[in-house]
């Protein structure tokens, strides 16, 4: 660590997320976040991407900017097959790291990646941006202090069409509407119940190359009470999540980046991030700053991870992830490993 509070950052992959992901460490104080180096597998994508954004040192390896003395913690923003090798890659050269949603392509390899930063005694989250959002704050307050009453009901919808998106269609570049927007509903589902499913339901449809492109799914918690979701590449959907309770009901708009809510109380209520000096590739991603400022307060606190998102929450993940693509017959190469 160079100073008392500053954390320097390292960031894997010149690609979109990336790009947004130093657009939101813009906004943040220069005197607790920089980004002093970028990596690419190519060095002129890495080169052009830090002339852009004015970050010091492009290199041309994941494994040089591993190796880097500069750099605290990593960003991984490589596709979802990477993430397995690249966060091992960053952990076992010391490195803390921030790795891109869905964590891995199975419960296997989430729990490889764990110990890595278990037995590397390093700071370890999956970038599950949604959570650190002052509107999911706000939920967690109303559901801890019981003014939603006993959670009964989580009905969430999340979909755009994405049939050109190859990421998301191709099998070979970790494809599937599980791995990139499931993993949102079902993480607003555990945020609201806090407890393990015990029964999941899932059907589904795919792609002409077999990868699913929309599925709904029906997760079971303690005493019936339900959590509905849909996802879909195929066309969009109203991307809502409502959370119902005994006493009431919130609903929160655009649940993946919502910056506003339907309160309790029937009246919005809006939080909005600062923007950042370039445009985005993704929508309201400078309000990727929370997570950062997350990530840093846990590392100078010395913790391994963050209760927001903890290893044991990416475990789950991971799981219902898994039991869904096995429900609708979406398997692959890593779950024969
Ligand atoms: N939090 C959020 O809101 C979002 C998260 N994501 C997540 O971020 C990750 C990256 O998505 P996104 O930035 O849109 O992706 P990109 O298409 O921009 O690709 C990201 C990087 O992956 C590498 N890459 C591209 N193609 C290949 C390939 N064929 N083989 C190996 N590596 C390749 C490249 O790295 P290099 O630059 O080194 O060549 C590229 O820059 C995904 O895991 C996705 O789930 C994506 C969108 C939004
Ligand atoms: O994380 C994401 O959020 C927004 C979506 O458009 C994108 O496909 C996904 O990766």
């Amino acid at each position: 660590m160079s100073s008392g509070k500053l954390i320097r950052w390292g960031i894997a992959s010149a690609g979109k997320i990336s790009e947004d992901f130093v657009i939101a460490l813009s906004t943040l104080p220069a005197s607790d976040h920089q980004v002093v180096a970028v990596a690419a597998r190519a060095q002129e994508r890495a080169a052009e991407f830090a002339k852009k954004h004015g970050i010091p040192t492009a290199l041309g390896s994941y494994e040089e900017l591993a190796k880097s003395k500069d750099v605290d913690v990593v960003y991984i923003g490589v596709l979802n097959p990477q993430h397995y090798e690249v966060s091992l890659l960053m952990l076992n050269h010391g490195k803390h790291v921030l790795c891109e949603k869905p964590l891995a392509m199975n419960k296997k390899q989430v729990e490889g990646i764990l110990a890595a930063a278990k037995a590397n005694k390093r700071f370890f989250m999956e970038a599950v941006w949604s959570r650190f959002f002052p509107s999911y704050q706000h939920v967690r307050q109303l559901i801890d202090t019981g003014a939603l009453g006993e959670i009964k009901d989580v009905q969430v919808n999340f979909g755009f069409p994405l049939a050109n998106v190859d990421r998301l269609q191709k099998r070979e570049l970790g494809g599937g509407v599980v791995y990139d927007l499931g993993i949102y509903t079902i993480q607003v589902s555990q945020w609201a119940f806090q407890e393990p499913p015990q029964k999941i339901e899932s059907t589904g449809h795919t792609n002409a190359e077999g990868i699913d492109d929309d599925v709904s799914t029906t997760l079971t918690y303690s005493g019936g009470r339900t959590a509905r979701m849909r996802i879909s590449s195929r066309e969009k959907l109203d991307n809502k999540a409502i959370i119902k309770g005994t006493k009431g009901q919130v609903t929160l708009i655009d649940f993946w980046t919502p910056n506003k809510l339907i309160d309790i109380d029937g009246k919005e209520k809006e939080w909005l991030p600062p923007k950042g000096k370039h445009a985005t590739n993704y929508a309201n991603s400078e309000a990727m700053r929370y997570e950062a400022e997350a990530v840093r307060q846990s590392i100078l606190a010395g913790e391994l991870e963050n209760k927001t998102v903890s290893y044991a929450d990416s475990l789950l993940f991971a799981q219902i992830e898994d039991t869904i693509r096995k429900q609708i017959g979406v398997l692959n190469k890593y779950d024969e490993q």
